[in-house]
Formats: C-alpha cells, sequence, structure tokens
C-alpha cells in the first residue's frame, strides 16, 4: 500500500519526490508485482502504460506510468470538434510579434457556471504543439467544478493559482494547490478541476504555463551543491483513488490546438492503482531555497529556477519556471532590484500576492507583463530612485511572490490578448521621467 504516503492540511496523502518510481494502489492488491502486464491484471483490471517521452530516450529523463484501470482508455467512442472558447495553441499567427513592453490588469470577472476549462484564456505563445515544441500562456478565472474530464495531448500544464484553491482529481488521485503552490497535470493527464475557497463567492484565478516541449525537471545544480533552489523532495504526487461511475461522462481533449469531445459511458478517472514517474505533482513555493549573493551586484534570475524544460541546446530551456520568492537582500554597494537589461531570453511575468521589487505600481496580483525578447526593461521610476538612494541595512523582501515563464522564443499574442479591455494602455510611462545623472568630469 502507499506505506510513504504523508497527509496535509487538506486530508489529502501524498507521495514525496521529485520524478520518483512511485506507486500506488486504492485497493490492497490492485498492483502487480514482478511485471506490467500479467496474463490477467489483479482485480480484473485493464492494464495500460501512458508514456510521456519517447520509449528510448535517456533512462535519466524517461517518463512512463502504467495505470491499473476499471476499462481500457481505448473504450471510447469518436471525438468530435467542440468549440475552442478563449484556448489558442501554438503556432500562434493571429497577431504579428510585439517589442513593446506590455503590461495587463486581472481578466475580468467570469460569467457564473464557468468551470476551469471554459475559463482559459490564452494570451500568447510561441514554437508548434504539432511539433511537441514552445509554449502558451494563459490565465485561468473559474467560478464552478468542472462536470467534464479534461485532457491535453498538446502538452503539460504547470498551473500556478493566485486566488482561490484547486481541487485536481486526476487519474492518479487528487491534489490541492492554492495561491503560493503550483499544480503540474502532465501531457495526456485526464483530470478535473473543482475551484475553492475564493473569498465571498470570487472566482479562483491564476496562471497556466502549457509546455509543448520536453517535461519540467529540475534544473542541474552545478557549482551550488547536491541541494538548494527547489528540492526533490518537497514535491507531491497523489496517491490513487478513483471513480467507479457508468453513466455519460463528457471527455474533453485538447489536440494540435483544438478541442474534441466524446461522451463515455464511464468516468475515466477509474485508475485503481499506478506506478511510474509521468505523474501530475504538486509544489509549495514557500519551500523554494533561495539563493543570493552575499557580498554584491544583483544576481541573473536564474537562481531562482524552479522547473526547467531543456531544448536540444544545452542550457537553452525551452520554458523556465522562475519564482521570487521572500528572500533577504544584503548586496553592498548594489543597487538592489532587478537591473535595467535586454534579454534574448522572452520573460512573461504574474504575481501571486503582494508587490515585486521592480515595479512600484501597476504589476498587480492576477496580472502581467510581457518583455519579449531584447525589449528594454527593468526597474520603474520610483524603484530606480528609491533604490539609489536607499541605505544598504540588510533588508527582507517578503511582502510578494512574483513569477516568470522565460522561454527561448518570443511569445505572440493572440488577438484577444492584444485587443484586452485589461492590457493596460501607457505601460511604458513607468520608465518615463528617468532623468540624466551624467555629469562629466571635465
Ligand atoms: O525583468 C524582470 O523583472 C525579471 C528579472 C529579474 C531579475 O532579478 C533579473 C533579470 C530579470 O529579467
Ligand atoms: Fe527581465
Amino acid at each position: 500500500m502507499d506505506g510513504d504516503a504523508r497527509k496535509t492540511a487538506e486530508g489529502l496523502a501524498y507521495l514525496s519526490g521529485f520524478g520518483n518510481e512511485h506507486s500506488s494502489e486504492a485497493v490492497p492488491g490492485a498492483l502487480p508485482q514482478g511485471r506490467n502486464s500479467p496474463q490477467r491484471a489483479p482485480l480484473g483490471l485493464y492494464a495500460e502504460q501512458l508514456s510521456g517521452t519517447a520509449f528510448t530516450e535517456p533512462r535519466a529523463h524517461n517518463r512512463r506510468s502504467w495505470l491499473y484501470r476499471i476499462r481500457p482508455s481505448a473504450a471510447h467512442p469518436a471525438f468530435t470538434r467542440t468549440g475552442d472558447g478563449a484556448l489558442r495553441t501554438a503556432p500562434f499567427a493571429e497577431t504579428v510579434p510585439d517589442p513593446n513592453r506590455l503590461r495587463w490588469n486581472p481578466l475580468p470577472e467570469p460569467r457564473p457556471g464557468t468551470d476551469f476549462l471554459a475559463g482559459l484564456w490564452t494570451l500568447g505563445g510561441n514554437g508548434d504543439a504539432t511539433r511537441r515544441t514552445g509554449m502558451a500562456v494563459h490565465l485561468y478565472a473559474a467560478n464552478a467544478p468542472m462536470e467534464r474530464v479534461f485532457g491535453n495531448a498538446d502538452g503539460e500544464l504547470l498551473v500556478v493559482p493566485e486566488r482561490g484553491g484547486l481541487l485536481l482529481r486526476t487519474e492518479f488521485g487528487l491534489l490541492h494547490a492554492g495561491p503560493g503552490e503550483v499544480a503540474l497535470i502532465p501531457r495526456g493527464v485526464r483530470f478535473r478541476v473543482e475551484p475553492l475557497d475564493a473569498e465571498g463567492g470570487a472566482a479562483a484565478r491564476g496562471y497556466v504555463c502549457e509546455n509543448y516541449g520536453a517535461p519540467f525537471r529540475l534544473p542541474d545544480l552545478g557549482p551550488i551543491g547536491a541541494n538548494g533552489l527547489a528540492n526533490a523532495r518537497d514535491f507531491r504526487a497523489p496517491v490513487a483513488a478513483y471513480e467507479d461511475v457508468e453513466g455519460p461522462v463528457e471527455v474533453v481533449n485538447k489536440f494540435c490546438g483544438h478541442l474534441w469531445t466524446a461522451t463515455y459511458d464511464h468516468s475515466p478517472l477509474d485508475v485503481v492503482a499506478w506506478h511510474g514517474n509521468h505523474v501530475p505533482y504538486v509544489y509549495d513555493l514557500r519551500r523554494f531555497n533561495v539563493l543570493g549573493t552575499v557580498t554584491y551586484d544583483h544576481p541573473d534570475p536564474s537562481i531562482f529556477t524552479v522547473l526547467t524544460s531543456p531544448s536540444d541546446t544545452p542550457g537553452l530551456a525551452g520554458v523556465d519556471f522562475v519564482v521570487f520568492a521572500p528572500r533577504w537582500l544584503v548586496g553592498e554597494d548594489t543597487f538592489r532590484p532587478p537591473y535595467f537589461h535586454r534579454n534574448v531570453m522572452s520573460e512573461y511575468m504574474g504575481l501571486v500576492e503582494g508587490a515585486y521589487d521592480a515595479k512600484a505600481e501597476g504589476f498587480v496580483p492576477g496580472g502581467g507583463s510581457l518583455h519579449n525578447m531584447m525589449s528594454a526593461h527593468g526597474p520603474d521610476r520610483e524603484t530606480f530612485d528609491r533604490a539609489s538612494a536607499a541605505e544598504l541595512a540588510p533588508q527582507k523582501v517578503d511582502d510578494g511572490l512574483a513569477f516568470m515563464f522565460e522561454t527561448r522564443w518570443p511569445v505572440t499574442l493572440t488577438r484577444q490578448a492584444a485587443r484586452a479591455e485589461h492590457l493596460q494602455p501607457s505601460y511604458d510611462d513607468v520608465w518615463r521621467g528617468l532623468q540624466r545623472h551624467f555629469r562629466p568630469l571635465h
């Protein structure tokens, strides 16, 4: 059974560790021993493999799981096209890539009865889902539980709640993620989302990075050593839990950018036992071991990488998930906030709570900013003036939680993002009025 499972505050049990060969059974004896495909699987279950990487990828990166389920996934009728709503997928060609610095306010409140899938709204992205490369930035706002089940063939989904918690019912079991945590649903894994406990009946809100490329993994630590940043043991996978439901269940499948639907005669969340490493997980960003300078200068934000999806070029990520978590700043003779810069990578940033140390105003929880490849950005005028004059005592930055999806290619906007009412009209103004201070000595 799940001897190593630990329960959290929400009463859910989890298995700990990133990339582990986990195993779990909701009914004792459901998991075959010594082989994956016995002639007859225990308890009359069907055995099924779910591959997240090619069979032949190196063992260190290979992802697959074995599922023991009431019906095989193959037992379903044909899918037919359904509306894509506000969901868009790479390649993104609705607009011309924009070199401007852009910033959005939060999404408007959704209509009552909006579930997580209907509440997904795509901002933009890059690459090509059919080539399993690139990424998309989505936001979500949901005020109703999903009745239907969703699965995404196009990539994995990294969910970053900003307001309200989410209960994720997956083929592998239940996960809970609230603001300050992230949840990852691997490619192809079916799930249903229930928004929980957003205050005053407000919609649950957040961000989603859809990663078409190689599955997110922990970054190498190089000279940092064997510990630090996100520690593997803090990632939590669910324990097996299944629905034994006979009757119509709608299953929606995102495939190469479009939504397809089929009505099954049973719930596909019918996995009684499983083992493997292609599994959903949650991670509490407050566990991130933030490293930084103890001498001088502002280090590059790569030291804040939680998860990375590598490309074929060593050191070049398809997308990195980076978190700006509470930390001490002690740099001497140092401009401490993020520096002015132009980056070959493209940066989408969001805010889970509080404020961000490069922006005095206008970058708000639930909103986001995009600084595409080579666009000049950094501290706003107010932050520059304040930090240039600040007394450099040790300072705890603990009034916010920001994050970045940093990607190798420019993010091309969807039409709805380019025309959105919640797109801020004069973001450039935050860098207006930066005074010249140059005084040549002669
Ligand atoms: O633009 C940003 O705010 C993100 C960022 C943070 C930082 O500390 C250094 C570089 C960088 O792009
Ligand atoms: Fe930046």
